[in-house]
């Protein structure tokens, strides 16, 4: 190698510019698609720096990933994950749709991503989470006080870490109060292969849990996660689980997580969803999804080819598929 070729590739490596970009998940030819527009939408109007990846599983149809496309995402491609053991046939569907999720480690080319369910709006920008340090995952703490928590002994001492001193540990409880535990539908994290590996290993001896990649994405990063602030992903029945705790005035977003909240399907009749917040919460996602203003706009015919090539070339990507089965089932 000559000097200058040494130079020039220092230079290069010096140059090249940090790869981040946002990355939701997609299953199935349900309506969930609805969330991910809604997602380009919110992001445009924020007027975040950096694009939206769409982790799509081979069962969504073309319609959908051409809709997506047309919204300026990257669509990519990705193979279903199996968990080990077998389920009856609708735990299977839903582990596998949730454990895919675990692909996104594999995204190389990008050093820092910001995962985002597609049940997820954003009201403010929040790209201020990519300088968040490295080494890390970032996310926000889970609340306990949801019904659908009451397969856990947390629920039936009214354990939650949004309010720790509420609860007296009892003595007599065999462990010890559980450690930071991470709402999966937001986190901040870096792709890289010997990770994705190891966590694709360690499925393999892990038998599935009731919250699937949650649970476990909180047992394999446990050591290295470093909680942020509840206004990035408002989970939405902190709102009456916990009162004012979060202030709706700073919160930059809103996870449409509980019963009935999913906007496409708001009907206004499961518990809680005729609370004024949440009706405000649910115009506000429905007044972005329709401002035809936000929509994607290609500067120039090349951009829009750029876009769609960017999906292709991702796309035709291929992987060593660890376990693959070309008849994921889907949940939507
Ligand atoms: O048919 C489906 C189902 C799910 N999804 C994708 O998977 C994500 C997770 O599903 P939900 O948002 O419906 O799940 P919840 O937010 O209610 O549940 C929580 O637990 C889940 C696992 O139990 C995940 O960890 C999820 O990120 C976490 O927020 C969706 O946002 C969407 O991106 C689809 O594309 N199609
Ligand atoms: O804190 C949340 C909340 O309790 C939701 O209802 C549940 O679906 C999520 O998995 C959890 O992280
Ligand atoms: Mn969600």
């Amino acid at each position: 190698m000559t000097p200058e070729t040494h130079v020039d590739m220092i230079n290069a490596s010096e140059k090249a510019p940090k790869e981040r970009a946002y990355v939701t998940f997609l299953a199935g030819n349900g309506d969930y698609v609805k969330g991910v527009v809604g997602l380009a939408k919110g992001l445009r109007k924020v007027k975040s720096a950096y694009p939206l990846v769409v982790a799509m599983l081979p069962d969504v149809p073309e319609e959908h990933r051409e809709i997506l496309r047309s919204q300026g995402c990257i669509v990519r491609e990705i193979e279903p994950v199996h968990p080990p053991d077998s389920q009856d046939a609708y735990a299977r569907a839903y582990y596998i749709i949730n454990y895919s999720k675990l692909r996104i480690w594999n995204f190389e080319e990008y050093n820092k991503m910001i995962y985002l369910d597609a049940d997820i709006q954003v009201f403010g920008n929040i790209d201020d989470l990519f300088d968040m340090q490295d080494g890390y995952l970032h996310g926000v703490l889970s609340c306990f006080c949801e019904k659908i928590w009451s397969y856990t002994p947390l629920y039936s001492i009214g354990y939650c870490q949004y309010c720790p001193e509420k609860v007296v540990w009892p003595a007599e409880m065999e462990s010890a109060p559980p450690s930071p535990y991470f709402n999966a539908g937001m986190f901040v994290f870096e792709p890289n292969p010997l990770t994705y590996e190891s966590l694709l290993q360690t499925l393999q001896v892990t038998p599935p849990t009731p919250f699937a990649e949650q649970d476990f994405l909180n047992m394999f990063f446990g050591k290295v996660f470093k909680p942020v602030s509840p206004v990035y992903n408002l989970i939405l029945s902190v709102l009456w689980r916990h009162p004012g705790k979060v202030d709706l005035e700073s919160v930059k977003v809103v996870h449409y997580c509980p019963p009935g909240s999913k906007p496409w399907r708001y009907t206004g009749e499961e518990p809680n969803m005729d609370r004024e917040d949440v009706k405000m919460l649910i115009k506000k996602w429905w007044d972005i999804y329709n401002d035809e203003s936000l929509d994607f706009k290609p500067k120039s015919p090349a951009d829009l080819e750029a876009t769609v090539l960017e999906s292709t070339i991702i796309a035709s990507v291929t992987e060593a598929p660890l376990s693959y089965s070309p008849a994921a089932p889907s949940a939507a």
